[in-house]
């Protein structure tokens, strides 16, 4: 029975979380989360981190490769987002995302002790994953970003539109800056209407208060990037709009990573996983083959 005077805990669409995979996060939040389980014994981990605005369940097909590889998959909805309770695309400070992930892979580790762990992530999830890899320099086997959030756009970020931003925040933080263009998002037009469509998507306008979060975590990205150093495949499409291709190969030229690879795609959009059949299978098979390395590898650079 429930405690008195409470009624039972529902997700922003209306389902009970007692019937939805979930943790308690360090707030008392139910954060939604996902497992993919592979048919044979398991070889790794790998937690997939989805970017502003979008949920985890877009994030099924990445999660059937690896599990083709064994890999167990998981992941959960950010604060604010999908089936996540909090309210949409709003968090007080961007190390809460970071908090909720290390506090999840936490969970995962004690149930597969001793399986090498490694974390997928896109855009904004790019630097939640970043960050996390900064904070547990040493929990990870490798790091996958596509198109990650390290610079912001130089268009939605001069350095006025960043000065008014932060004063904004004071006196409208709920202003909207305007939604994501969901033809950003991809050339693939059958992934545009998915994404328009997608009632777990957040389709609203970016909150100025969400905005400053964003700014803030490319700077902690930044001041993080200089003693990043775990092995690192980092795929960015030449005409992305969203997030500054320029963040990639500042991140190539600054990290101390001895295993670092930048795959470029010429003419692509923003979502790589989620683009033009040709770039999204090539994304995909690069995944594959680096992964299999990384874990076929006996850990020995000078592999004969
Ligand atoms: O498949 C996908 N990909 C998605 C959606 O669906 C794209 C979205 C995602 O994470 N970003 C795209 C937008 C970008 C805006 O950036 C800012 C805006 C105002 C500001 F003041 C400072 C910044 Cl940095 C952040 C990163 C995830």
């Amino acid at each position: 029975m429930m405690p008195e005077g409470s009624a039972p805990a529902v997700s922003p669409q209306g389902v009970l979380y007692a019937e939805l995979t979930h943790y308690i996060n360090a707030d008392g939040q139910h954060i939604f989360s996902r497992y993919w389980k592979p048919s044979g014994s398991p070889r790794a981990l790998m937690f997939i981190v989805h970017g502003a605005g979008e949920h985890c369940c877009r994030y099924d097909d990445l999660a059937q490769i690896l599990t083709a590889l064994n890999f167990v998959v998981f992941s959960h909805d950010h604060v604010g987002h999908g089936q996540s309770e909090g309210e949409r695309m709003t968090v007080p400070d961007f190390h809460i995302f970071v908090r909720d992930v290390i506090q999840h892979l936490d969970l995962m580790k004690k149930q597969y002790p001793g399986l090498p762990l490694f974390m997928c992530g896109h855009s904004m999830g790019g630097a939640i994953a970043i960050l996390t890899a900064d904070e547990r320099p040493d929990d990870f086997s490798g790091l996958i970003l596509i198109s990650p959030l390290v610079l912001p756009n130089p268009q939605s970020a001069t350095s006025f539109k960043v000065f008014a931003a932060k004063m904004l925040n004071y006196v409208l933080p709920n202003l909207s800056l305007g939604s994501i263009d969901p033809n950003f998002v991809s050339r693939n037009k059958k992934e545009v209407e998915a994404y328009t469509s997608d009632p777990l998507v957040y389709h609203g306008g970016m909150k100025v208060s969400f905005g400053v979060q964003l700014l803030n975590a490319t700077s902690r990205v930044e001041k993080a990037l200089p003693h990043f150093k775990v092995p690192l495949l980092l795929f960015h499409g030449t005409l992305d709009k969203l997030c500054d291709i320029r963040g990639s190969h500042v991140m190539m030229d600054t990290i101390q990573s001895e295993e670092k690879t930048l795959k470029v795609y010429e003419g692509a959009f923003h979502a790589l996983h989620k683009e033009l059949p040709e770039v999204t299978s090539n994304v995909f098979q690069e995944i594959e083959g680096w992964l299999q390395q990384r874990l076929g590898g006996t850990g020995s650079s000078n592999m004969v």
